[in-house]
């Protein structure tokens, strides 16, 4: 709820995720290069390097037909359903439930030869948004995803390097209703998905293999994903 001491930093990231979510990448000079295409999907990236550790910010943008932003976020938020499609994920815990719709985790991923292994401590916050660019049409719903501290889980206590990542996934749903006036399916909705993460991997890695590793891994994760959102929705009522 709103006492909580993480509730703060969690208002303050998700305004401003989703003010950068909405940025486009079209502005020229923006140093965004698309690295990634895939149909509907386009993926960017920035070459920046922290302490001489690649940290490169990335960008994806995706619309996909027959499902709603709130399904989207609702199979990404959820811990249940992630290890069907986060295919990097070697172990997930729920440290703790912040409210409803804010949770605590834990995970290690699957380790990346030569880099050692890593995990992560995150809060992860869902929530709907008046669209402010439409606002007769539907909310915008996004999940943010954020590295914090867990004093029970200090970082790189054991074997695993900690990263730091920050993860928005906002959604906006588009509705074009049918000529006829026949109820809404999912034949008249689409999702426009944006993608943002910024994740520092903590310790040493070889740039190249970053590099790889994110080139390779990002497009499969969100072609992945929303095919799992697409497959899991296909036969269930829309989720507004
Ligand atoms: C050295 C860094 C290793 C590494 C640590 C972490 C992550 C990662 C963690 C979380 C999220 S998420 O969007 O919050 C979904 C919840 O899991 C995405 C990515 C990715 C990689 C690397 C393994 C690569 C990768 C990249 C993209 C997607 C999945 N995996």
């Amino acid at each position: 709820g709103s006492q909580h001491r993480l509730w703060p930093e969690i208002e303050k990231t998700v305004k401003q995720q989703v003010e950068m979510a909405k940025l486009g990448v079209g502005e020229c000079g923006t140093g965004w290069q698309l690295f990634a295409e895939d149909g509907e999907m386009r993926m960017y990236r920035r070459e920046e390097e922290v302490d001489g550790m690649v940290v490169d910010p990335l960008k994806a943008v995706h619309v996909v037909k027959g499902i709603t932003g709130h399904e989207v976020c609702h199979y990404f938020f959820n811990p249940q359903y992630r290890y069907d499609w986060e295919t990097t994920l070697e172990q997930m815990t729920v440290l703790e439930t912040i409210s409803e719709d804010s949770l605590l985790f834990l995970q290690t991923h699957k380790r990346i030869w030569p880099a050692s292994q890593r995990d992560v401590v995150f809060w992860s916050h869902m929530r709907k948004l008046p669209d402010d660019q439409d606002q007769d049409g539907p909310d915008i719903w996004t999940v943010v995803n954020n590295s914090t501290e867990d004093s029970e889980h200090p970082a790189n206590a054991g074997k695993c390097v900690r990263i730091y990542l920050t993860v928005c996934l906002m959604c906006q749903t588009r509705v074009d209703p049918p000529k006829d006036g026949a109820p809404i399916s999912r034949d008249n909705v689409s999702c426009k998905i944006t993608y943002c993460s910024v994740v520092n991997p903590g310790g040493w890695a070889p740039a190249s293999v970053l590099r790889a590793v994110y080139k390779r891994e990002y497009p499969k994760f969100l072609k992945r994903f929303t095919a799992y959102v697409k497959n899991q929705t296909k036969n269930k009522p829309l989720m507004f």
